[in-house]
């Protein structure tokens, strides 16, 4: 049976030649010789290898027969029109790219169009100017001094010698004026070519190009199908052509389309984490829509496979999040084995603090030893959720000296989390003598004294109503496994690292034993929105060297993402390790510049909403790939309102899964971890008067993270656009 290698063309064919498509390719990978299929070579052909094949009446395949160790291969190349498949069938060529090894596809110069982009869409023309755009004015355009890669230092030679990259593109590449001009260059090639030019315009050096495509040239054997078969397994030619394993990996392929390239075409760098096996915790850390969650998934699939008795456990920091994890392994691979509970074999994807009631629940009441261990009581019920506003009732029930710097829920909350149920601190005079690392406030004596009666007040309103709260309950989780000895999963995978709390990080410790591929945690500090920083080292894992970073954005084009990363700009971010966390992220795709706007009122702030959502939908958009992003659930039911009154449709999104047919419309939070086309975000840079106040009353510390994470929350909801942004600025 010959093995069929599928490149990325079917994306562009309508949904019933795409049928027709997969109904010959199925056909030819059983059996190429079935009649009807009509498999010939073209007389007069580059390339003696190309074959063409009959799809229907119409349609043709163009692909390259490779037959190597008695095995025959399919390199599907597209579909065409009948008369334009055979023109395409004389010109191109499969070979292996001298310099590099890697496999390339080229057609002989009388051809109008290369092979590449007769496929391809025609990208959007980038804007003239990067900055963001109000909408009113045209920007300025800015003439650089020299081209691009000339300023950086690059040659003509470097780029045909050492990266192989062909000579027209070479100069088209060396030509181009600004980043904007390479990264349009990159989107009219697959594959390897299109990640070296992204890879350049970034500034990368040539050897850390070479590095990161894990280059490997052979010497020829003498067999060039031999030869090019093994160079199209090289882990860079399968960012563009995929050895597809069955028929139903075939259908996935084919129907999956653009949206269903992450399942396929990994980049080598992504390959690399889903493969490899580590000593020990690994932190994977990258911007938003580096892929992150693409390798976990990926990674999780390959631990099952590796061993199908492993118990493999996804987790992250929402429900919502994880339920999108388990229907990405589901897309991934349908046979995968999910297990329903924890601990059983398979891969179980739960959030981490459902993880942590069910540790709890299935200890029944044996949980009474692991209360005592964290808070020091005798008790077993820590089922019922303490509601999130009990710091509050204990500052309004209980008298205090403490200034207000102190006495307010986020120095209190923070300082029961990072220090309090991390430490298992009992008593007062356990607090006494804690030692309080990374915390910004000074504590004396009689101020510790103090807190602690705060704490104190806390736990007993908790005791009163039987009730933990999630950081009680991962803590008091974690001391249970700890306790028994007993671990439930052999491999850990973390989503969202930087949102997880202290406790959290011991259950996890806990979950998994010390050993190779114990921990694999992604995360990216700059979209820490829910609580205050944490160190891995603080809570027994040691990643000691084993951390790594993504930087090619998959998601967001150029321009969104400069918009995205001006908010984080001049904060000072830390990441799980202590280190700073870097920046200088970039993107393959190119798109127009964010709008942003100015709206001096809510209602102004509404029309402005219904104008651009209308506007997108007038011009084809369907709704539901269209976000709206705001700060809190009175302003999502507002806009949904505002919508509705104008009849466009909308919903608001809470815990389900957004439906069809409506623009989701969402608080910022909530969108964490999803993608939309097109996405508006209100309220930016708006305070509440209730939260002047709260950041008033703040230590410099505490305020200094809140404003962190102020951004972090803009920038994960401006990363959430694939296409067009638009944000609404309240004056
Ligand atoms: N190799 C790939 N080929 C094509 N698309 C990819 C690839 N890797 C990731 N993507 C796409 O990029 C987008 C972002 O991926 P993913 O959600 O894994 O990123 P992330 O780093 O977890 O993002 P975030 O931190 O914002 O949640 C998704 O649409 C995903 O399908």
């Amino acid at each position: 049976m010959p093995t069929i290698i599928m490149t990325k063309w079917p994306v562009k064919l309508d949904g019933s030649t795409r049928g027709k498509a997969m109904a010959f390719l199925q056909k030819l990978s059983a059996d190429d010789t079935t009649p009807g299929l009509h498999v010939e070579p073209i007389q007069q052909s580059a390339d003696s290898r190309v074959r063409t094949g009959r799809v229907d009446q119409f349609w043709r395949a163009v692909m390259f027969r490779l037959d190597s160790d008695g095995e025959t291969h399919y390199v599907i190349h597209g579909v065409w029109p009948h008369d334009d498949a055979i023109d395409v069938a004389k010109r191109v060529r499969l070979k292996v790219n001298p310099i590099n090894g890697l496999p390339q596809i080229e057609a002989t110069p009388e051809l109008a169009a290369s092979p590449d982009s007769s496929n391809d869409e025609t990208p959007p023309s980038p804007e003239p100017d990067t900055k963001a755009t109000t909408g009113d004015e045209a920007p300025a355009a800015v003439v650089p001094d020299q081209p691009r890669l000339l300023a950086l230092g690059r040659t003509r030679e470097e780029l045909v010698k050492r990266l192989g990259v062909p000579e027209d593109v070479a100069d088209a590449a060396m030509a181009a004026a600004d980043d904007d001009a390479i990264l349009e260059l990159a989107g009219q090639h697959e594959g390897w070519l299109g990640i070296v030019l992204v890879d350049l315009a970034t500034g990368d050096s040539v050897q850390e190009i070479l590095e990161k495509l894990e280059i490997e040239v052979s010497e020829p054997t003498g067999n060039e199908d031999a030869d090019l078969i093994t160079s199209l397994r090289q882990p860079a030619a399968q960012t563009q052509f995929a050895f597809i394993d069955d028929q139903d990996e075939l259908r996935r392929v084919i129907e999956a389309g653009d949206f269903g390239a992450w399942r396929v075409f990994l980049h080598p760098e992504q390959r690399k984490y889903v493969r490899k096996t580590y000593g020990g915790p690994f932190r994977l850390s990258g911007g938003a829509g580096t892929g992150k969650t693409v390798v976990l998934v990926h990674r999780a699939r390959a631990l099952a496979r590796r061993d199908p008795a492993a118990r493999v456990l996804m987790t992250t920091f929402t429900t919502n999040l994880a339920d999108g994890m388990r229907d990405s392994l589901a897309q991934l691979d349908p046979a995968i084995r999910l297990a329903a509970q924890l601990g059983q074999p398979g891969v179980h994807v739960s959030g981490i603090d459902a993880i942590a009631a069910a540790v709890n629940r299935s200890a029944g009441i044996h949980i009474n030893e692991a209360v005592q261990t964290v808070l020091g009581e005798d008790r077993s019920a820590v089922n019922g959720r303490t509601p999130g506003d009990r710091w509050r009732a204990v500052l309004d029930t209980t008298s205090t000296d403490l200034p207000p710097e102190i006495a307010n829920e986020t120095f209190l909350s923070a300082e029961y989390a990072l220090i309090v149920l991390p430490h298992r601190i009992h008593t007062e005079a356990e607090y006494l003598r804690v030692r309080r690392p990374g915390r910004g406030v000074a504590l004396d004596r009689a101020k510790r004294v103090a807190v602690w009666a705060l704490v104190a007040a806390y736990r007993v309103q908790n005791r009163i109503s039987g009730t933990a709260d999630f950081g009680e309950a991962a803590a008091i989780a974690a001391a249970h496994l700890e306790l028994t000895g007993d671990a439930p999963a052999d491999h850990v995978l973390v989503d969202e690292g930087q949102d997880l709390s202290p406790a959290h990080w011991q259950l996890l410790r806990a979950l998994v034993a010390p050993g190779p591929d114990d921990l694999f945690i992604a995360e990216d500090s700059h979209q820490r929105i829910y609580g205050p920083r944490t160190v891995l080292g603080r809570y027994g894992i040691k990643i000691v060297g084993r951390s790594q970073r993504l930087t090619l954005n998959y998601r967001t084009t150029a321009q969104n993402l400069r918009y995205a990363m001006t908010v984080l700009e001049g904060g000072e971010y830390v990441d799980l390790e202590e280190g700073a966390e870097a920046t200088g992220y970039r993107s393959a795709r190119s798109g127009p510049v964010p709008v942003v706007r100015e709206a001096a009122t809510l209602g102004a702030e509404l029309d402005l909403v219904a104008k651009h959502t209308s506007a997108w939908i007038d011009a084809g958009a369907a709704p539901e790939t269209i976000a709206v992003l705001v700060q809190d659930q009175f302003q999502r039911d507002r806009v949904v309102s505002a919508l509705t009154e104008r009849s466009i449709p909308a919903r608001a999104v809470d815990r389900e899964r957004p439906g069809s047919d409506r623009i989701a419309v969402m608080t910022m939070h909530r969108a964490k971890g999803m993608e939309f086309s097109r996405v508006i975000l209100t309220d930016v840079g708006h305070q509440s008067a209730a939260e002047k106040t709260r950041l008033a009353a703040m230590d410099e510390t505490d305020r200094a993270d809140t404003g962190l994470r102020r951004r972090s929350l803009v920038y994960v909801a401006a990363t959430r656009a694939r296409d067009e942004l638009v944000v609404l600025q309240r004056t």
